[in-house]
This record gives structure tokens, sequence and C-alpha cells, in this order.
């Protein structure tokens, strides 16, 4: 463990400790395999450290005329020994580097689907997908350094030792000339780290810029921005390269650095040695095998060196790798949870009830509803207009947890949402979001995508209910087609996710409409769905189309993040300004001609 001390020493960062400890807690579930890697890594240590002094012995068989075929033997031996367990030890510890690096990306492919929506938006999604794949590719050479780094330092400590054996003055020389090389590569090791993990944080960055602007690639093009596009994303690949470029610089003065250094210390120890095997105070066949022993210095340096670097770059990996960890996750079901649902739940207590609610996106932000007090009955349609930013898909956030109220609390079936867990809440909702309401698959993915168990009837049903049907069957692969491959227009893709909303029957169904127009036949059957919902339950919808509020049962105006009035279109048109306005907007957009295409 000295060698991992000292590399925490020349960590310039005072975070070494803990980064460290982190890297530690990816490998601890492995420790008997590592002790095991450990002890067969001194097993073909030892046969290596054997061989010059098998040699030896060969050269003073040789020079007294006995027979050679024991020492031979046991030379063939060492050496086939030791390539044997040296094989085993490689596997052992690849196999355990790749399930060290399939454990962290599982671990944080969890905590990425259990940690709470606001956490994981603030970040940019290609840099949370480069700590699940480039990152932990960083931990499988860490994994075996540490093993690595405690088989070198005892293979350099035999060799020295041995050197000891054959010769007290030549191992002073060379004790010195490894002393004088370690110094150097010791003062050069802290900027290695520094380069690796400044290379990584470019990459999160590069990441991310990359995955926005090929989101938004038909934005880019339209806005003739492709060529500042990729000056900036290259910008980011060139800091990338910059720092690379300087680690590699780095790592590469310190290897020239081993080796010059060992080459002049075997010159010098040649040297000293002639001088003294001259004076008969040395055998030829002892500076021969000390000479081996120098050689083979090459191997435990070599290794000390690489596995240094692996574990500095592990260590910052696994400290990126934890932040993930950071993120908070959705809580759990309460232990007390509820008594089971009642069969036939009563008609007249509303589905949704919101209470003085008030919540906001951080701590220093500004509340982004306030007070609010909202009813949704068990049956019938509730449209949330307002200007933008007044708070509707706050109000939406907050039915579907993926945001907690400050103050005020919401009720489902009468009952604090507290008292449920977050699946279960979800289990009684459906959503069709207005941005991505697909996800990537086929079509037969996505629609069964909420109830994984939904039968061929069931899908056929929501297709047809969503005008749908005709187009999948004239599909060559039908509900097989891949939702990325097919001309699947925006219109459709709405209609899918509303057929998947509709699969089983929600308690409420949440629609955020798109704000886009739709074609026609988009349009009519998102207003067919909707009647037909609304007669035996509840749909909320954030309107942004004239006909959904025409349509709607009743009517919530927001404004400024609290709701300014209630009421059904004609009682709105004759009270309200504020609404007037806002059906005068739709009116004007609902009047603008559409494509109609299906
Ligand atoms: N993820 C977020 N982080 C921080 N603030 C947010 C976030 N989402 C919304 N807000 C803020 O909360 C307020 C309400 O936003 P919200 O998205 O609920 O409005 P909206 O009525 O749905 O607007 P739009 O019609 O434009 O979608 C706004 O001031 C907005 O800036």
């Amino acid at each position: 463990m000295e060698h991992i001390c000292s590399i925490q020493g020349m960590e310039s960062s005072n975070r070494a400790l803990p980064r460290l400890r982190t890297l530690t807690s990816f490998l601890a579930p492995y420790r008997r395999t590592m002790l095991l890697g450990l002890g067969l890594g001194l097993a073909a240590n030892a046969a290596g450290l054997a061989t010059p002094m098998v040699t030896k012995w060969v050269l003073d068989t040789l020079g007294a005329g006995g027979s050679m075929a024991r020492p031979i033997g046991v030379l063939l031996l060492l050496v086939v020994l030791g390539a044997a367990v040296g094989l085993w030890q490689w596997r052992l510890l690849g196999t355990l580097a790749e399930h060290i690096v399939l454990d962290a990306r599982t671990a944080i492919v969890r905590h990425y689907f259990r940690a709470r929506v606001g956490d994981l938006q603030r970040r940019p999604t290609g840099e949370l997908v480069t700590r699940a794949t480039s990152d932990t590719q960083l931990l499988r050479e860490a994994s075996s350094s540490i093993v690595g780094l405690v088989n070198a330092g005892i293979a350099l400590v035999g060799t020295l030792v041995l050197m000891g054996v054959l010769d007290l003055f030549l191992l002073g020389c060379t004790i010195a000339a490894v002393l004088v090389v370690a110094a150097v590569m010791g003062a050069l090791m802290p900027r290695i780290a520094a380069a690796q993990t400044a290379a990584q944080e470019s990459m999160g960055r590069l990441g991310g810029a990359l995955e926005g602007a090929l989101r938004a690639v038909r934005t880019v093009k339209a806005s003739r921005a492709e060529a500042r596009v990729t000056e900036r994303i290259v910008a980011d690949a060139r800091q990338v390269a910059t720092h690379s470029v300087r680690s590699a610089v780095v790592t590469a003065s310190v290897w020239t650095i081993a080796w010059t250094g060992i080459q002049l210390a075997v010159i010098v120890i040649l040297g000293v040695g002639a001088w003294r095997a001259q004076r008969d105070l040395l055998e030829i066949s002892s500076l021969i095998a000390f000479l081996l022993y120098v050689f083979q210095l090459m191997g435990p340096i070599t290794e000390l060196t690489q596995n240094t670097t692996a574990l500095q770059a592990g260590i910052a990996a696994a400290g990126r790798i934890r932040e993930v960890e950071s993120m908070a996750v959705e809580p759990a079901a309460p232990a007390t949870t509820a008594t089971a649902r009642p069969a036939t739940p009563d008609p007249d207590q509303p589905v949704l009830e919101f209470r003085r609610v008030t919540a906001r996106y951080g701590p220093d932000a500004p509340p982004a509803v306030r007070e609010v007090d909202l009813v949704v009955p068990r049956r019938g349609h509730t449209a949330i207009v307002g200007p933008s930013g007044a708070g509707k898909t706050t109000l939406f956030s907050l039915v579907l947890r993926f945001l907690e109220p400050e103050h005020g609390q919401l009720l489902l079936d009468g009952r604090p949402y507290a008292t449920y867990g977050h699946d279960e809440v979800r289990s009684r909702l459906a959503y069709v979001e207005q941005e991505t309401p697909v996800v990537p698959g086929t079509i037969r993915d996505n629609l069964r995508f909420t109830h994984p168990d939904a039968s061929d009837e069931e899908i056929r049903a929501v297709l047809r209910a969503v005008r749908l049907d005709e187009k999948v069957d004239s599909l060559p692969e039908g509900l097989d087609t891949l939702l990325s491959s097919t001309e699947v227009s925006g219109g459709q893709r709405q209609r899918i996710a509303l057929a998947r909303a509709m699969l089983r029957t929600p308690d409420v169904l949440l629609l955020d409409e798109a704000t886009a127009q739709v074609d026609g036949l988009t349009e009519a059957a998102l207003q067919e769905c909707v009647r037909q919902r609304a007669a035996v339950g509840a749909v909320v919808t954030i309107a942004h189309r004239l006909s959904t509020v025409l349509d709607a049962d009743r009517i919530v105006v927001m404004e400024n993040g609290r709701i300014r009035t209630q009421g059904t279109h004609a009682e709105l048109l004759a009270s309200d300004d504020l609404y007037r306005r806002l059906v005068e907007a739709l009116r004007i957009a609902a009047e603008e001609p559409v494509a109609v295409g299906a």
C-alpha cells in the first residue's frame, strides 16, 4: 500500500483521498479475486526473479564442466510456469476489470432513472451519457492497476534484494540510478493526472454539446449555422486534444527518462562490474546475472509507471462517476402506504386536488406556481390556458411528481400525495408530452411502453381510435416498423403517443398539446379521443388549440403562477379580459392555413 499512499501524495488535488476511496469502493466487492490476482502476480514474479540466479547456475556449471541437464531443465520449467501463471493472472484481472466497468455502468444507469427529473434535466444529456460510457472505461485499467502496483513494488524490492546478494557495491550504483529516475517521474506524475482530469472533463462537455446540436439538427441547418456549430463543437474536441496531448507528452517524457536512466545505469554497472571482475572482486557469472536483473528492473519500473498513470485516470473518473450519485433520487414509497384503493371511488369526490400549492424549481428561484387551489373532477375535460410562463407545465410536473410542492399539498382520491409512492400515483395517470412524445424503438414498443403486457387486440383498438390503423397496416413491417427508420410525421407521432396513453383506462389523462400546428386528421383524432376519455374519466389538457378550449367542460386560466379564474368558455368570454385575448390569439392561429397529411 506504500505505493498507493505515495500516489495520493502526488495528486495535486486535495480531494485525492476521498476519490481513491471512491475508486476502491468499486473494487471492494472483488477483494478476493484481486487477492488471487496478487498471489498469481507474486508467483509469476518469483519465477522471473529466480531466472537470472538459475542462469548463473548454468554458467557456473558450464565453467565447472558439470552436467547442464538439471539447470537448463529448471530454467525451462521456470519459463513455462511463469508464462502459465502470468496468463492466468492476465485473464483473471482482465475479466475482473470488465465486471467493474459493468458494475459502474449499471449503477449509473440505475441512478439516472431513479433520479429526480429536475436534477437530470439540469445537466446536458450528452455529458450524462459520457459519464456512463467513457468515464467508466477508465475504471478498467485502474482496477488492475492496484494489483499491478503492489506486484511491481514487490518485484522491484525482490530484484534489488537479489542484486544485493550478488554484489552490494553494484546494488548501491543501481539504487542511486533508480532514485534519480523515480524523483524525476514523481515530479512529472501530477501533471499527467491533471491533464487527464481536464481531458475527461472536456470530453463530457464535447458529448453534451454534440448531443444537443444533433438533437436540434433541423434548426441548425435551417439557420445555416452548420459551420458555427461545428466550429464550437470542434473547439471542445480541440480542448480534449490539448489536454490529451499534454498528458501524452508528459507520459512520453516519463518513459524516455525511465528507459534512458536504466540504459545509462546498465552502462555504468557494466563498466564498474568489469572493473571489479578484473580485480577478482566479482565472478563473471555474477556480473551477467546482475546485468540480467538490471534489465529485469525495467519490468517493475514500467509497471509502476503504467499503473500509476492508470490509477490516476481511474481516480479522476471515479470522482466524476460518484458525482452522479450526488443527484437526489425520488423517495421510496412511504412505509405506511395506503389502504387499498376503493373498488368504486365516490363519483363526487375529485380525482385530483391542489390545496394552496406553491412550488419552485430551486431554492433561489421564484415560485413557478403560487397558492394554487384546483379541483379536477372524476369525469370531464379540464383545459388549462395561460400566457407562456404562466405555470401550466409546472402544474403537470406537480401532478406527475416530477416536482414536489414547497407549501400546500396535492390529493389523489382525497388522500394526500405524501401517502402514496411515486409509482402508485403515476400508475393512475397517463401523460402525453408536448415535445418528445415517442420513445426509441418500434411502433409496437411505443404502444406497449406503459403496459408491456398489452394484447394485440388492445393495440389495434387504440390505433383505430387515433385513426392510425390503416397507416400502420400499409407499412411493410407494420407494428414492427422502427420509428426512427420510417417517415412518421410529427402529427403521427403525437397520435402514437396518444394511443399509448389511451391503452388502458387511466384515471387522469394529462395531455400537453403540441404548440406546433397539427394536421387536420390528427386534430380530429385528438378531439374525438379526448371526448371519449372525458366521458368516462378525467382529462386535463394544456390547451394550445381553439378546438380543445371550445370542447372543454371547464377552463382554468393561469397567469404569473396563479389561477386567475375558472369557468366555461361562455362564462370566461363574458367575464375575463385575458381569456378573451388568449382565445383571440388561438383563433388567429387556427385560421392560418394548415397542411393536411395523414
Ligand atoms: N426546469 C425549470 N427550471 C427552472 N425554472 C423553470 C423550469 N421550468 C419552468 N420554469 C419557470 O417556471 C415558470 C412557469 O413555467 P411553466 O413551464 O410552468 O410555464 P408554462 O405556462 O407551461 O409556459 P409555456 O406555455 O411557455 O410552456 C416560468 O417562469 C419558468 O421560467
